[in-house]
């Protein structure tokens, strides 16, 4: 039935502007980054993401991806620095993904895909009430982008892929506390940065993008136990694995990317 929307043929990207008409608007993401293009500007203020208290809650399968939620009700866990008016507060951190073998991440850079794609979520707490309401917004949200490619293990990874087999059906959720995310960065914080949209219906042009341009490195193995969500509830009969949970990139529509380096 097509009144919920999601990523398969009767559901997917390639439909969501019938229920969804900002699909085709001017400020859509994912975008190919195209490195060449981006224009360096020397203003923009290292990335700086202060998480050393932050609190998480829980994780669960919300029958589009698998979700980390963070206690946000002070500034304790923000980002700060690149075009950012001032810091936003992490709310939580979730994946996108392919399935085996293939490309799962959202954004590209220049034309490259990579296996996966980590958001980190923050909102704009100090101009907006709720984080509802921010995601409403053309500076209410700001979503670091980390890409993911295969290799060896990610040494801290399996404390969430461990997690995974309690949140396999829609509608789980478990607790999943004292975890930071900042173990999750690659060395560098070389960033692109430009103004977009969210990657899923509602699909509010309310994300000032942050993509780093170093990817982390995990194992296939442990991408694998991504694989093992279903986007389904446990009630339901049809079972479809949890995979290829992306947007592809959307038309540039005259945006600038700038870049932190050189
Ligand atoms: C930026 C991360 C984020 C937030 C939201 C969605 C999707 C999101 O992932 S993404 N890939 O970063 O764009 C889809 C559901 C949205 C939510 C923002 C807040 C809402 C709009 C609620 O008010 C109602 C539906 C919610
Ligand atoms: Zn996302």
């Amino acid at each position: 039935k097509g009144s919920t929307w999601g990523y398969g043929e009767e559901n997917g990207p390639s439909l969501w502007h019938k229920d969804y008409p900002v699909a085709q608007g001017s400020r859509q993401s994912p975008i190919d980054i195209v490195p060449s293009e981006a224009s360096f500007d020397p203003r923009l203020a290292p990335i700086q993401l202060s998480y050393d208290q932050c609190t998480s809650i829980n994780i669960s399968n919300n029958g589009h991806s698998v979700v980390v939620e963070f206690d946000d009700s002070d500034d304790r866990s923000v980002i700060h620095g690149g075009a950012l008016p001032n810091p936003y507060r992490l709310r939580q951190f979730h994946f996108h993904w392919g399935e085996k073998g293939c490309h799962g991440s959202e954004h590209t850079v220049a034309g490259k895909a990579f296996v996966s794609e980590l958001h980190l979520v923050h909102w704009n707490a100090e101009k907006y009430k709720t984080f509802g309401q921010a995601a409403q917004e053309p500076d209410g949200l700001s979503v670091l982008g980390i890409f993911l490619e295969t290799g060896d293990d990610h040494r801290w990874l399996h404390k969430i892929t461990d997690a995974l087999y309690m949140v396999k059906f829609k509608g789980s959720v478990s607790d999943f506390k004292g975890f930071n995310p900042k173990c999750l960065l690659p060395s560098s914080l070389h960033f692109w940065t430009y103004p977009g949209s969210l990657t899923t219906p509602p699909l509010h042009e309310s994300v000032i993008w942050i993509v780093l341009k170093e990817p982390i490195v995990v194992s296939e193995k442990q991408m694998g136990k991504f694989r093992m969500l279903v986007f389904n509830g446990e009630e339901e009969d049809l079972r479809s694995r949890m995979e290829n949970n992306f947007r592809s990139p959307q038309p540039l529509k005259g945006r600038k990317v700038l870049a932190s380096f050189k």
